[in-house]
């Protein structure tokens, strides 16, 4: 499962500062075969304080967080849409994310150009939104022609087809991302494969300067990102990503000094891993052995036999059974031996939808 996060953003915002920052405090590719070794990709583990309990619980060999991928998407700029930049090659790298991270320039800084010239978040936004949407544009419209003869000719299907093209398209005169239509579950499917730029879940990083995180709630431009967000109902994650590529660079009780000298609870960093996790609607499901204690990824309404997919694909075409126990449930107990006296391990089958903090274990045989 290729779950991967582009950061978007004019130049000079700070995209390569954070991205920096995620590679350096990244995890190595190596453990997760599912990552792509590329050098504008950056692997990050998931922080779940979950993993450290269940792992003090098990005493196992190995503990691994699960992972996914940010994606440095350098060089959109005003006009992309219309091939300006690196133009088309910048937008089909948007096309192959699933959810976008929409860095927006909130600190000043006299010797750092800003493209146009001064600081103003919500004109920044809408000019990569716009870029987006255009981009999006010309797809359906280029779809809308293609249907023409089947619409004509009376065919069902075409006739839905343009209906939902329609309402797109409407969306996107008014400047609005197609993210903002309704649509219903048949149309959602028939546009899928358009692959939109504007349908893919977004959130907003307010990037602000070292001085500014302290009262970064008051920071005027924070505020305006956050209420075209909320207007959105987008999230913002505001971070500094000055001090990201700072901390980055620490480990362990170093880390954890300067983080309270900052008055910080945790990194920027890993509340935007958590933010750009949800986005993706991602959930984590646990084994805990001896060997190893885990954490594996899923979707949301994932059933049993395909979240051990994720672990083998022999665990899903075999799957029998799987045993399960809530996170709490096995940290109350204190140890799977007293969870299962206490009935509370349950055995699930083929159709059990997998819960967020579900520890499993599966039963297969291929
Ligand atoms: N939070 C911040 N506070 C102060 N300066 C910052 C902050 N974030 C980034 N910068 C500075 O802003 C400048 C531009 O940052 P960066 O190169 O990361 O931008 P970018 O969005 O990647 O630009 P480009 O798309 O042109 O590569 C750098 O000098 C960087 O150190």
């Amino acid at each position: 499962m290729s779950n991967s996060v582009g950061i978007v953003g004019l130049p000079n915002v700070g995209k390569s500062t954070l991205f920096n920052a995620i590679t350096q405090a990244g995890a190595e590719s190596a453990n997760y075969p599912f990552c792509t070794i590329d050098p504008n990709v950056g692997v990050v583990e998931v922080p779940d304080e979950r993993l450290e309990k269940l792992t003090e619980l098990v005493i196992p060999k190995k503990t691994v967080p699960t992972a996914f991928q940010f994606v440095d998407i350098a060089g959109l700029v005003e006009g992309a849409s219309r091939g300006e930049g690196l133009g088309n090659k910048f937008l089909s790298h948007i096309r192959e994310v699933d959810a976008i991270a929409h860095v927006v320039r909130c600190f000043e800084d006299p010797n750092i150009t800003h493209v146009a010239g001064k600081v103003d978040p919500i004109s920044d936004i809408e000019v990569i939104n716009l870029e987006l949407i255009l981009a999006d544009m010309d797809a359906v419209e280029r779809r809308i022609d293609r249907l023409g003869r089947r619409v004509r000719s009376g065919e069902k299907e075409a006739k839905l087809e343009l209906d939902a093209l329609t309402k797109l398209s409407e969306a996107f005169e008014a400047d609005k991302p197609a993210r903002s239509v309704e649509l219903t579950d048949d149309e959602r499917e028939i546009v899928r494969d358009l692959h939109l730029l504007t349908m893919k879940p977004i959130l907003y990083v307010a990037n602000v300067s070292e001085d500014g995180l302290a009262d970064a709630e008051s920071n005027p431009y924070v505020r305006q990102v956050q209420e075209f967000a909320d207007a959105e109902g987008a999230e913002t994650v505001i971070i500094s990503a000055k001090v990201e590529s700072e901390i980055a660079e620490l480990e362990g009780e170093d880390k954890e000094m300067f983080l309270e000298e900052l008055g910080l609870q945790e990194s920027g960093l890993d509340r935007l891993i958590r933010g750009a996790y949800k986005l993706l609607g991602l959930i984590t499901y646990f084994t805990a052995g001896v060997q190893e204690v885990r954490a594996w990824t899923i979707r949301q309404n994932t059933k049993a036999p395909q979240a051990a997919s994720v672990i083998h694909t022999d665990f899903e075409r075999g799957f029998i059974r799987a045993e399960v126990v809530g996170y709490n449930d096995l940290v109350v107990s204190g140890s799977m031996g007293t969870a299962r006296e206490k009935g509370l391990v349950r055995l699930e089958g083929k159709e059990y939808v997998v819960e967020d903090g579900d520890v499993m274990h599966f039963r297969f045989n291929v």
